[in-house]
């Protein structure tokens, strides 16, 4: 099968504690990157922005959330604190991919929006066309005004994801996909 059909045909999530060591190289970092920044993109206004954390950037972002979360979360229990804090951290690499809307420009937001959530996909297809396993999370994080203000995001912009990555620890369970009759319908 042509290969590139093959992966998208095939791609499946697997959750950042089915993931191991290593991350993508530099390298195929890098090519990775060069694939989820070639994307549709109404006007050319690149109008996104990847922040890439390694480990130990990753613990000093979960010291972050947790400063956050606890605040807000007094009472949540450890367990549940360490997961919603900790999923930062639970892979190899961590990929997050904001918006950076370009308000002078007669291109919608939503438009601009769309071409990040592009972004996020294809970088998901070149990790997977390369053997990594993903994984594309916002968690309460992407939208909580004080984690998006420590992440240098705006409050006029959007986390649009939050994308672990690593080599697959796991075969991933395969789930059922929509028939094509119940999500497409055909014009004649
Ligand atoms: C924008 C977006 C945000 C997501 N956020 C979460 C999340 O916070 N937690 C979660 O468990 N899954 C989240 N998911 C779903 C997973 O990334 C994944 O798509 C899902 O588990 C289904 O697996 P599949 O990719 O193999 O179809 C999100 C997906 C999208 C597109």
């Amino acid at each position: 099968m042509n290969p590139t059909l093959d992966t998208l045909l095939h791609r499946n999530s697997l959750r950042p504690n089915q993931m191991q060591e290593p991350a993508p190289s530099d390298a195929e970092l890098q090519t990775i990157l060069r694939a989820a920044t070639r994307v549709s993109d109404h006007g050319n206004l690149n109008p996104w922005r990847l922040d890439i954390y390694r480990k130990p950037a990753q613990e000093k972002l979960v010291a972050t959330l947790l400063d956050i979360w606890t605040q807000k979360n007094p009472d949540a229990d450890a367990a549940l604190t360490a997961k919603k804090t900790g999923f930062v951290a639970r892979a190899p690499l961590l990929v997050m991919v904001s918006s950076r809307i370009n308000r002078a420009s007669s291109v919608p937001r939503i438009e601009q929006i769309l071409s990040g959530a592009a972004v996020c996909q294809n970088l998901i297809i070149a990790a997977t066309a390369l053997g990594y396993a993903s994984c594309w999370l916002t968690s309460w994080a992407a939208y909580d005004a004080d984690a998006k203000q420590a992440l240098n995001v705006t409050p006029d912009d959007e986390i649009l994801g939050f994308i672990l990555l690593g080599s697959p620890a796991a075969s991933a369970s395969e789930r059922p996909r929509p028939p094509l009759d119940d999500v497409v319908v055909w014009h004649e």
